[in-house]
């Protein structure tokens, strides 16, 4: 059993489906990444493994509980960056993680770890809403990744990152697999994945269609054709 599953997983907006009968393992040890082109329910699938949206049929499992069931203390094993960053805009960056870590029950000399490896030491005490797009990304980042998680989930963690702070994502996602973590991200950055992954799974039209291999060439080739395919025969069946 993973540390994530979801098993048969169905939601819909109104009339807009947004994942239609989802299985999926992630497994510690393992980093799963979702491709998918835009609106494919990469997200979606990320907020209802986190319990941010409510499936509408289908069970999604953590650490081998039901999300309903779950015993509240095992959120503190989660680190997750889903669309913004869980930060405070008037409290400075030091004082954002302080807070995360104190959610987690995770000691306040990860801070001073966490500044370092984000490299957030220069903007460490200015507040959180007057930094860059990608300074907040780091900031959410460290928030969601200094208590070490047993299941990390990143929705496109690589957007606004300078390549520096990339291969810090890179080298710190690889160690924590490495450690025994299981990690779903998802990204639009098929060479990216391809670095890390030990699957990399494609999400179409609110389905998982199928897989792609991180060590083929040519990968956006078969990204691509996998969509088409599946887009085809869509519309045949319509
Ligand atoms: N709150 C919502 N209300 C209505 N429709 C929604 C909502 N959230 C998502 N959707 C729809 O569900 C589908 C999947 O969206 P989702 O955000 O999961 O896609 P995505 O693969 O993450 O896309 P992107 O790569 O653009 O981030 C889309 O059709 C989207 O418009």
């Amino acid at each position: 059993m993973g540390v994530l599953r979801l098993d048969d997983v169905s939601c819909r907006f109104g009339d807009v489906r947004g994942l239609a009968g989802v299985t999926l393992d992630v497994p510690a040890g393992q980093i799963v990444a979702l491709v998918g082109m835009n609106g494919a329910g990469k997200t979606t699938l990320m907020r209802l493994a986190l319990g941010m949206l409510r499936p509408e049929a289908g069970t999604v499992r953590l650490f081998g509980h039901p999300l309903a069931t779950m015993p509240v203390t095992q959120w503190r094993h989660v680190g997750a960056f889903v669309e913004v960053p869980l930060a405070y805009p008037e409290l400075t960056v030091r004082e954002n993680l302080r807070i995360a870590g104190l959610l987690r029950g995770t000691e306040q000399a990860r801070v001073a770890e966490a500044l370092d490896a984000w490299r957030l030491g220069p903007v460490a005490d200015r507040r959180y809403r007057r930094l860059s797009l990608g300074n907040k990304q780091r900031v959410g980042l460290a928030a969601a990744l200094q208590h070490d998680p047993r299941l990390v989930i990143l929705d496109e963690p690589t957007n606004a990152l300078d390549p520096a702070s990339v291969i810090v994502l890179r080298e710190y996602l690889v160690r924590r697999a490495r450690d025994g973590a299981a990690v779903l991200v998802s990204s639009h950055h098929l060479d990216e994945v391809a670095r890390i992954a030990d699957r990399i799974v494609v999400v179409n039209a609110g389905r998982l269609i199928g897989e792609l291999d991180p060590a083929a060439p040519a990968l956006e080739r078969l990204f691509f054709a996998q969509v088409l395919a599946d887009d085809a025969q869509r519309e045949e069946q319509a």
